[in-house]
């Protein structure tokens, strides 16, 4: 990111499941002094019944909870507001729905093998997400590419270590506004 870009007003934590958006999320919001949204809390009760049985989300399931949240994204952004977002965001062109262009919303990419992000899930308590639902993610997964100017940090590291790789990645100015 060049140091004469626009503060970011909005962060989109995004990656597969149990790679940590919420957990990381929550953790940036607090370091930045920002709210913190999950991206799970705006998917319709049909949705969260479809992932708990077992069934991958198609992307007739995904665009109206892509659009109420990024209606919730304007609105913050609009109002001068600031916010991280925890949302898998897996497909490109479900990102362009979020960010639509805005320079003001930037990408959190949280990068981790599945390997990892199985074991996490396994020992993960009380999570209507079955880990048996992580093939389809990582073959719905499209990583951001240079255009997207996403923040990428790998998730085999500490909390607070992967929350400061994102922090020093962020403009200067806003690193230190916290
Ligand atoms: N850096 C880390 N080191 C160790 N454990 C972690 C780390 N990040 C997350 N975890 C743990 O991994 C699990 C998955 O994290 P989390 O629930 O935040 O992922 P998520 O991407 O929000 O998942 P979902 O999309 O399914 O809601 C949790 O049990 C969390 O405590
Ligand atoms: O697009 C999707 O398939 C969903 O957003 C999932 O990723 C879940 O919401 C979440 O990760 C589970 O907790």
């Amino acid at each position: 990111m060049s140091a004469d870009d626009p503060r970011a007003r909005v962060l989109i934590v995004m990656g597969v499941s149990g790679s940590g958006k919420s957990t990381i999320g929550e953790r940036l919001a607090e370091r930045l002094g920002w709210a913190y949204q999950d991206g799970d809390d705006f998917h319709p009760p049909g949705n969260v019944a479809k992932m708990s049985a077992g069934q991958p989300l198609t992307d007739d399931d995904r665009w109206p909870w892509l659009r109420a949240i990024a209606a919730d994204i304007d609105r913050i952004a609009d109002s001068g507001d600031h916010a991280v977002f925890g949302c898998s965001a897996l497909k490109r062109a479900y990102r362009d729905i979020l960010v639509h262009g805005r320079n003001d919303v930037r990408i959190v990419y949280l990068d981790g093998s599945r390997e990892l992000i199985a074991q996490r899930m396994a020992a993960r308590k009380d999570h209507f997400m079955p880990a048996g639902l992580l093939d389809s993610q990582f073959a719905t997964l499209e990583k951001p590419t240079p255009d997207e100017r996403a923040i990428t940090v790998t998730i085999d590291a500490s909390v607070a270590q992967i929350v400061d790789a994102i922090v020093v990645q962020l403009p200067q100015q806003q690193a230190l506004n916290r």
